[in-house]
């Protein structure tokens, strides 16, 4: 499989304490990839590096062979690194096809074309948008009275639209219930299958990882202590280590 982007001994510190410590990994074209890890593992802080939010103090990235470190954000974007965002404030007002229909206006760069006849923009191409996520039938409600799991398909439909090569989430299945999660993973994972594209997303919930992750990374205090497949990972004795003493994801990585 293609590599799609690659990490090389990332690093970062906050006033001398190092948040992430030398991390390297991958992502391939068309693979579905965890980042787990406890609390202040420092999984933010690796995103925020490869979006272009934080500059690593050492340490490259690469997407497809170009180097991306300490690019902007909205160039990184543009060159295909998509992340989900919550939709809120004004947007919730809008309706479901207008959150989606003012991403494709923004992805065609027509935002000057923004007013009374934007509406009538890229009606279609939204409601195909809606179609890939099953939310057509909702297309003209206000984003306000949707689900809370209907208003993350919205989110994953909206960073679509930008068609990112490799599409980032945090935490996606945060305040879900727990079929809930498993939905909206099972629907990412398709999404990955159909489209080839990459996604790499963080998530506490280890039902949703192992159930969908084609490979998973641990990160434990800035250090990236595994990188392999399900059954790998959950095998490896660091990992054990630093998860078998207890709390959440011990737990719930046995139960997976
Ligand atoms: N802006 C900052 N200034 C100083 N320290 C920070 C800053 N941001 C994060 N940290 C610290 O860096 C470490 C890694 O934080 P980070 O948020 O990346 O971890 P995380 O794995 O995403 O945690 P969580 O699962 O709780 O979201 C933590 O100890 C955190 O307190």
């Amino acid at each position: 499989m293609t590599e799609i982007l690659r990490a090389e001994r990332l690093r970062k510190s906050y006033d001398g304490f190092l948040a992430v410590d030398g991390v390297s990994f991958s992502v391939r074209a068309g693979e579905l990839k965890a980042l787990i890890g406890p609390n202040g593992a420092g999984k933010s802080t690796c995103f925020n590096m490869l979006t272009g939010q934080l500059k690593p103090t050492a340490g490259e990235v690469y997407l497809r062979g170009t180097r991306i470190t300490g690019k902007p954000p909205r160039e990184i974007w543009r060159m295909g690194v998509g992340r989900t965002f919550q939709i809120t404030g004004t947007y919730r007002s809008m309706s479901v096809i207008e959150n989606v229909q003012m991403a494709l206006i923004s992805h065609h760069r027509r935002l000057f074309s923004f007013g009374l006849r934007a509406w009538k923009l890229y009606r279609e191409e939204a409601l195909e948008f809606l179609r890939t996520v099953s939310l057509e039938d909702q297309a003209d409600r206000p984003c306000s009275v949707l689900a809370y799991g209907d208003l993350k398909r919205l989110e994953l439909a909206i960073a679509l639209c930008h068609r990112p090569r490799l599409l980032l989430m945090d935490e996606p299945t945060a305040g879900m219930a727990p079929s809930a999660r498993i939905e909206l993973m099972q629907l990412v994972a398709d999404i990955v299958r159909d489209q080839g594209l990459s996604v790499l997303f963080t998530e506490h919930d280890m039902d949703v990882v192992f159930a969908h992750a084609h490979h998973i990374m641990v990160l434990n205090r800035g250090k990236l202590i595994a990188d392999g497949t399900a059954e790998e990972v959950r095998s490896d004795p660091k990992v054990q280590e630093v998860y078998l003493g207890g709390g959440t994801l011990f737990k719930e990585a046995g139960r997976a």
